[in-house]
């Protein structure tokens, strides 16, 4: 493979979910990962932003496996490079870190390998990297992306983000996804299927008319968040209480512990959870975030926009 100019991914983490809609229906936020590449001997990884503790520089990097599969499928060798990893992003807080690295090493090998995959050809390689479709397809297309995956082909429908404050509750605890999916049932219930389903369409025609008040009864769920209370401290009365204390609506942020409301009253509901969790003895922090109307995207150099305005590449 021939060398290449160094350039940048910029990923949006997500919060997936909303709800009832689980593996479907993700929104992407303004917390950032951002990769920088550059031809070097050999593969050399540094780390930095807010959240980089945990994340190996060593060849077993995530981000570098995933690339690693990509190029292996299309039979090219992998070339050597500077990876630069700029995580924003808390990691397994359930605010998409692990989704935005797949994205992030699937735009990267794109760009490499200089295969052009299509939107769609992203939405599925990056789907069946994780696993389902509604982070990967926050981060990857940006604003509120609602998804069907049958385990062969995935179907995608973008949807304008509110346009009202996003408050996320973020506790100290890290949860992996693998861990919060084991909590997960086989099977439902017929009359947890229907009243789950029932939520999910109503959750896509609030966001859809801007039906802000429908949001306490659409953001409910029977399909993972009762599932997922024995293992986030607060989440069970965080989720029951917090519409009556400023919240339009609320629900676990991808598979948690984060949650993600909402808000008519940022004061109200900050200082219900601050109560909440203080009680609990665990330590919160509360951000307000943006949704972000931007999907994954590479930024190149002053040095590759000169070639290919040369027409060197
Ligand atoms: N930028 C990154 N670079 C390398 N590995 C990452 C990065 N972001 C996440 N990961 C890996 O993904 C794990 C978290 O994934 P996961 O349990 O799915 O939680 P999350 O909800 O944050 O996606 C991290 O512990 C780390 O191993
Ligand atoms: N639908 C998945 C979403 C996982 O999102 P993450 O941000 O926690 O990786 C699930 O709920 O398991």
């Amino acid at each position: 493979m021939k060398s290449f100019s160094p350039f940048y991914v910029k990923v949006p983490g997500s919060t997936a979910n909303l709800g009832p809609g689980f593996d479907s229906i993700g929104m992407a936020v303004n917390c950032f990962l951002t990769l920088y590449l550059e031809p070097a001997a050999r593969l050399d990884i540094t780390v930095g932003g807010k959240h980089s503790s945990g994340i190996s520089v060593q060849s077993d990097n995530f981000i570098v496996q995933v690339m690693r599969k990509l190029f292996e499928k299309e039979g090219v060798e992998m070339p050597p490079f500077h990876l630069h990893i700029k995580n924003d992003i808390p990691l397994a807080r359930g605010l998409g870190s692990s989704a935005a690295a797949i994205v992030a090493g699937l735009l990267a090998a794109d760009h490499l390998l200089e295969t052009e995959w299509s939107q769609k050809e992203l939405l599925k390689k990056a789907t069946i990297l994780e696993g389902h479709p509604d982070n990967v397809g926050a981060s990857l297309f940006g604003g509120i992306v609602i998804s069907s995956w049958d385990g062969k082909e995935v179907e995608v429908a973008t949807c304008e983000p509110p346009d009202i404050p996003v408050i996320t509750i973020i506790p100290e605890q890290r949860l992996s996804t693998g861990t919060a999916r084991k909590a997960l049932p086989e099977d439902y219930s017929r009359h947890d299927a229907v009243l789950s389903s029932s939520r999910a369409n109503l959750l896509v025609a609030a966001l859809f008319l801007k039906k802000w008040d429908l949001l306490k009864t659409a953001m409910q769920d029977a399909f993972h968040q009762p599932y997922r209370e024995m293992l986030v401290p607060g989440l069970k009365e965080g989720l029951k209480k917090a519409t009556d204390h400023g919240a339009y609506g609320i629900a676990l942020s991808g598979a948690g512990p984060t949650m993600i409301a909402f808000v008519k009253d940022k004061v109200q509901l900050k200082k219900f959870f601050y109560e909440l969790f203080s009680n609990l003895q665990v330590s919160v922090e509360m951000l307000e975030m943006t949704p972000c109307h931007t999907g994954a995207h590479i930024v190149l150099t002053a040095e590759e926009k000169h070639s290919k305005f040369m027409g060197k590449i």
